[in-house]
């Protein structure tokens, strides 16, 4: 086969650290909030998509980590027609141009970490697709503007249009059109944020976040003082508190926002829970880790699952670590270039018997655990030549 054109990219995770929560129009997927993210290292977290157009192919397809996926849902339709009507307009102003608008898509898709785990895959899926396509197309739109149509997909998608600090200012128009994802600030302005994530063993998730934020909207009280009041001010506060790098502030907000969404799920009729037990240790143990070292060094977050992902800055690394390590060692994932491991170990014995006698109640915490990803802040979606698709048919390789 011939005349298959092919591009590659690959996307980040972003985990919220101001929550999107609630929806005020479901089908353009437009959010009753602005939110705000760090977008993760790729190295640990990344997906990878290659896209394909053919006159010769017959219907659009995806494949998700080897597998055939379902690709004719209505976000999906809504996020390749989007494109589609983009490089349209590029077909009309330049008809020497081939009329990718008029062909089907094959799209292979694999992600370097669980699908579906709560681990944010759909954010950097999304956002994989739309870069791809748009590379594909050679659409000229800015990543702003194409984090709108990431949007339509899966709402925390547009913020891994981004690298580092990610803004999605929700917007005002009834079109969506400004509802869309900004940079506050580069990785690069604050390449000190790591992130450490706990890995909570859970079967399957209580409510997927798109009918858990419609339920929350329905019938929850607590819901409307939290977007009316609460978020935007937080929004202004911990926008200033990264570009002040104010890691204190930045953290203590993140920490009341995460405790505020969930407290809105708590208020949903039927609640809704999304922490569970060792969800709520982590909490405390964070609190504690403060509290001892006098210092906010580490800020705990929780989407709609019970995985814990903590922000803390490279410098407070070995004080948290001299706690945590020795709680979690048994755990996989932990980093097998760290000289220091041994050393953590050492220094928790030392640590005042205050405080031991306290993270004794912690002893089994890891047991409900499976793993841990120890990463950091990172760059936003890049262009790969590392291709999916076998170039003669057009299939996964
Ligand atoms: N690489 C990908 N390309 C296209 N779609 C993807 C990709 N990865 C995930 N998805 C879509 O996202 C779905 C998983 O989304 P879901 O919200 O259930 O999990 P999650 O994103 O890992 O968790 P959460 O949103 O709670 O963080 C998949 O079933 C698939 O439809
Ligand atoms: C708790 C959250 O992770 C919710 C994410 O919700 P989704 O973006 O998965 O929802 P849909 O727009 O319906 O696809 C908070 C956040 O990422 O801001």
């Amino acid at each position: 086969m011939t005349n298959i054109h092919i591009a590659s990219a690959t996307a980040p995770v972003n985990i919220a650290t101001l929550k999107y929560w609630g929806k005020r129009d479901k089908v353009l997927n437009l959010p009753t909030n602005s939110s705000i993210s760090v977008t993760l290292s790729q190295t640990d977290l990344r997906t990878l998509t290659s896209a394909a157009t053919s006159p010769t192919f017959t219907s659009n397809k995806l494949w998700l980590n080897g597998e055939e996926h379902p690709f004719n849902d209505a976000r999906s339709v809504q996020v390749l027609t989007h494109l589609k009507e983009l490089r349209k307009k590029l077909e009309l102003e330049n008809p020497a141009l081939p009329k990718f608008s008029e062909w089907y898509l094959h799209i292979v898709s694999e992600n370097n970490f669980p699908t579906a785990a709560g681990l944010a895959s759909s954010a950097a899926g999304l956002a994989a697709l739309v870069v791809s396509i748009a590379k594909l197309y050679q659409l000229p739109q800015s990543y702003s503007e194409l984090s709108v149509i990431a949007r339509m997909g899966s709402g925390s998608a547009c913020r891994s249009l981004f690298g580092g600090y990610v803004a999605w200012e929700m917007g005002q128009l009834q079109d969506g059109s400004d509802s869309k994802a900004v940079e506050i600030a580069p990785m690069e302005h604050w390449p000190q944020m790591k992130a450490l994530i706990l890995v909570v063993s859970a079967d399957k998730k209580d409510t997927p976040s798109t009918s858990g934020m419609q339920l929350t909207v329905q019938t929850s009280e607590l819901f409307k003082q939290r977007v009316d009041v609460v978020v935007p001010k937080r929004f202004k506060e911990m926008t200033q508190s990264i570009l002040d790098k104010n890691f204190a502030k930045f953290a203590e907000l993140t920490m009341k926002d995460s405790n505020s969404f969930h407290a809105t799920c708590l208020d949903s009729f039927p609640p809704i829970f999304y922490m569970n037990d060792t969800s709520k240790k982590i909490i405390k143990l964070c609190h504690h880790i403060n509290t001892y070292y006098n210092e906010t060094i580490v800020a705990y977050t929780f989407d709609a699952g019970p995985n814990a992902v903590l922000y803390y800055l490279q410098k407070n690394e070995t004080k948290l670590f001299n706690i945590i390590y020795k709680l979690f060692e048994k755990l996989p994932g932990w980093k097998s270039d760290r000289a220091n491991y041994k050393q953590f170990l050492d220094q928790y014995t030392k640590l005042d018997k205050s405080v031991l006698n306290i993270l004794d109640n912690f002893n089994d915490i890891y047991k409900g655990c499976s793993r841990v990803i120890d990463t950091q802040v990172g760059p936003g979606p890049q262009s790969t030549n590392e291709c999916l698709i076998n170039k003669e048919n057009g299939l996964p390789k």
